[in-house]
């Protein structure tokens, strides 16, 4: 079996009609911590999305989880998101429920049944995340940082083959960014393959790792003094 989680080869990115990023190849292996940078609206969102199937891939191949991209069906999306774990800038908590149901909701619309197992989860996901004690409080009584750290446990559910987090630390200040990014960094100390897309180069000097970068169309990979 392949050690790669992420295969591109040839692949155009379009936003509707417009070609985003032309000819790009990458390759992410099992375990690797990789960012993507490039400045806004450089296509970094756009590329993210054709991973987890929100935009269709019409040219070139793409592998990503043992999924192939070019003849994803709608129907296999699920599939594919399972095995995969997505965080976003803004949270997307849902904020009608506590943590815990946030949770339970997730385990429930993938297939989880037993209570007991689905609670074992939880708790497990909680504690990888610095938030076991918090799983009785809604969304809003939680502050940025506490709210994305849930969403990374939420993405840890299902054990993803892959992180992909767009902009995690984008609607946070300085130090809570350190924060998640530590959070980050021991999930993939733990065996975490994750692709995260930023902006923030502060971060990148202080955690240097494998970085790709979007500019004038196409996606390359850079060395961190030439960033
Ligand atoms: N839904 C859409 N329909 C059409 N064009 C879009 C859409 N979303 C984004 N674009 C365009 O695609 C290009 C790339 O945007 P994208 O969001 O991928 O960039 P980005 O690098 O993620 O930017 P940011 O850092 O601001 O999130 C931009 O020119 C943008 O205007």
């Amino acid at each position: 079996m392949s050690d790669h989680v992420l295969s591109l080869n040839h692949v155009d990115i379009y936003q509707q009609e417009n070609l985003i990023l032309k000819d790009v190849n990458l390759s992410i292996k099992k375990g690797e911590f990789v960012y993507l940078i490039g400045k806004t609206g450089s296509g970094k969102s756009s590329l993210m999305k054709t991973l987890y199937g929100d935009i269709p891939l019409k040219k070139g191949e793409g592998t990503i989880v043992e999924h192939n991209l070019s003849t994803l069906k709608e129907r296999d999306i699920p599939y594919l998101r399972r095995k995969l774990g997505v965080v976003f800038q803004d949270f997307k908590l849902l904020t009608d429920r506590t943590i815990k149901d946030n949770l339970k909701f997730v385990l429930k619309a993938t297939g989880w049944k037993k209570k007991a197992e689905m609670e074992e989860k939880i708790d497990q996901v909680l504690d990888k995340v610095g938030m076991k004690t918090t799983g009785f409080k809604y969304p809003h009584e939680l502050s940025g940082g506490e709210q994305q750290r849930i969403a990374i446990a939420r993405a840890l559910l299902n054990d993803p083959e892959l992180i992909i987090a767009d902009e995690p630390t984008g609607n946070l200040d300085p130090q809570t960014s350190v924060e998640i990014m530590e959070v980050l960094q021991q999930i993939n100390k733990n065996g975490n393959t994750i692709l995260m897309a930023t902006h923030d180069y502060a971060l990148l000097l202080k955690y240097p790792s494998k970085t790709l970068k979007c500019d004038g169309g196409e996606v390359f990979e850079v060395v961190q003094k030439t960033l």
